[in-house]
């Protein structure tokens, strides 16, 4: 908002709350979109490693033109068609290990929370009824253009209204649509229609995380007038200020254009993760700062994957060489080195999270230890393990906040004990489907004894651990 860089100070002391505009659900997950998320999620992930309670907020676009223009192209129900691209987008982030939001409202279970807020807008004298729907005045908020800079003005001049339009200015924007035939539509005070894109960030954020909260983001393209006419509706309905924090993403670029649906211009995860692992992604994302325009090209995330690979070889490295390391009786220079480069790495690491989660320059640190590390095992004969275990820590703090290294971080032992437990409950179905009783009950009940408790649902067998 102020166009520069301010101090992070939340609302509230240990708890920071945020909100992400959701997609708007009608095709596959690009990597553009999946940039955004990435960037998010190592925000949110920082914040947590930080020691703050985040509670974080994604919104589904799941009614829209586009989800209607597209299932009037490919003949599908608009309803079944978001329901599937949505299920897939939550199919991709869990792929890409992007940790779910604790609540992701969608626009179609929230509209009478939304019809109520264009309500209250137009007893405030804010929004005015028309022949096709209902419009925000967008003059009669007098902070309008304070995010994105814009003049009413110069707005003014550059848009017109279209015909069939019953807006009584070119700047003002649609809160709730008027159904045209075969859309479709949902009951209001305005006749039956559906809410207008952005009145459902101003409703479903509020509803969750209060009339003020600390963070909301999007890609760059949201500021205007997305993320603009949020604030105006929002602002306009409560009389607080709303968003502490804007955060906005740069995009993903191929051959200086956007990468966007519309263009064609795309490569979605889905392909991508046919060639890539989920880390080489992520860590392709994180080697630009999440503000700055990122190259799409095939030799950038060939070279993330290079760099990626040799930080692998670094932490297997550490890992053999901690099977044979010696008692630290001592140190010697060697060790002196290794473990001053991971301490001032860790406080490089930290500067450049804590300036505007600058992932960025965090690459640095991460290769001065890697490099060190490297050297070190190569240099001394009998490596300590205090001193490896220094680098193994500074590894697992990448891991956690960048959301890579799960391989070697992940508990290898509960991992596998899970897939035991796993794999029992896939005998003992089968043996239920052979009629054989006896020994899949005997299964069941040596699990208990082990705490293991079975319970035959609906949806399948779940486990849980009891105390026995
Ligand atoms: N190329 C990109 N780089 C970074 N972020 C992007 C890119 N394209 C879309 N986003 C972001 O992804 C999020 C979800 O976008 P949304 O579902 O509205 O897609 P969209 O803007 O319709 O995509 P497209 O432009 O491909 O049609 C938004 O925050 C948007 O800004
Ligand atoms: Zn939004």
């Amino acid at each position: 908002m102020t166009k520069q860089k301010e101090e992070f100070k939340p609302l509230r002391d240990d708890e920071i709350r945020m909100y992400v505009c959701g997609p708007t659900v009608y095709d596959y997950t690009h990597l553009g979109h999946a940039r955004t998320y990435i960037a998010f999620d190592v925000i949110r992930r920082y914040l947590e490693h930080k020691g703050y309670t985040v509670l974080m907020v994604m919104n589904f676009t799941d009614i829209d033109d586009k989800i209607i223009r597209r299932a009037n192209e490919t003949g599908e129900d608009p309803k079944e068609l978001a329901e599937k691209f949505l299920k897939y987008f939550l199919e991709d982030m869990k792929a890409l290990k992007v940790k779910p939001a604790d609540i992701y409202p969608r626009v179609t279970e929230h509209i009478q929370d939304i019809i109520e807020f264009v309500r209250k807008l137009e007893e405030k004298g804010y929004a005015y009824g028309s022949s096709d729907g209902v419009y925000f005045e967008v003059r009669k908020y007098e902070k309008y253009g304070k995010l994105s800079k814009v003049n009413l003005e110069d707005l003014r001049k550059g848009v017109r209204v279209e015909p069939g339009e019953g807006k009584k200015n070119p700047e003002d924007f649609a809160l709730w649509k008027k159904a045209k035939p075969g859309e479709p539509k949902w009951e209001s005070p305005w006749g039956e229609g559906r809410p207008g894109w952005h009145i459902e960030c101003s409703t479903m954020s509020t509803k969750y995380l209060g009339e003020s909260f600390d963070i909301h983001g999007g890609g760059n393209d949201l500021i205007f007038p997305h993320h603009e006419n949020e604030i105006a509706q929002t602002e306009a309905c409560t009389g607080k200020e709303w968003v502490k924090y804007w955060f906005h993403t740069g995009f993903v670029m191929v051959s200086g254009e956007k990468m966007s649906k519309s263009l064609g211009n795309f490569v979605t995860i889905r392909e991508l993760l046919q060639r890539y692992s989920p880390e080489v992604i992520r860590f392709f994302v994180l080697q630009k700062h999440y503000r700055s325009p990122l190259d799409y090209t095939e030799e950038g995330i060939q070279h993330a994957k290079n760099n990626l690979e040799r930080l692998y070889n670094t932490i297997e490295n550490i890992r053999i060489a901690m099977e044979k390391v010696e008692v630290p009786f001592k140190w010697e220079k060697e060790e002196f080195e290794l473990y001053e480069t991971i301490r001032d790495a860790k406080k490089k690491l930290y500067e450049a999270m804590d300036d505007d989660f600058n992932t960025a320059e965090a690459m640095k640190p991460i290769f001065e230890v890697a490099n060190a590390v490297n050297a070190y095992l190569t240099k001394v004969e009998k490596p300590k393990e205090s001193v490896l275990r220094k680098a193994l820590e500074f590894f697992r703090i990448i891991s956690e906040v960048f959301g890579i290294f799960e391989e070697y971080f992940k508990e290898a032992k509960e991992t596998k004990e899970e897939e035991l437990i796993e794999l029992l409950i896939e005998v003992r179905s089968a043996l239920r489907k052979q009629k054989n009783f006896e020994l899949a009950d005997k299964i069941r009940a040596q699990l208990r004894e082990l705490g293991i408790q079975l319970e035959d649902t609906p949806q399948g067998t779940i486990w849980k651990r009891i105390n026995v």
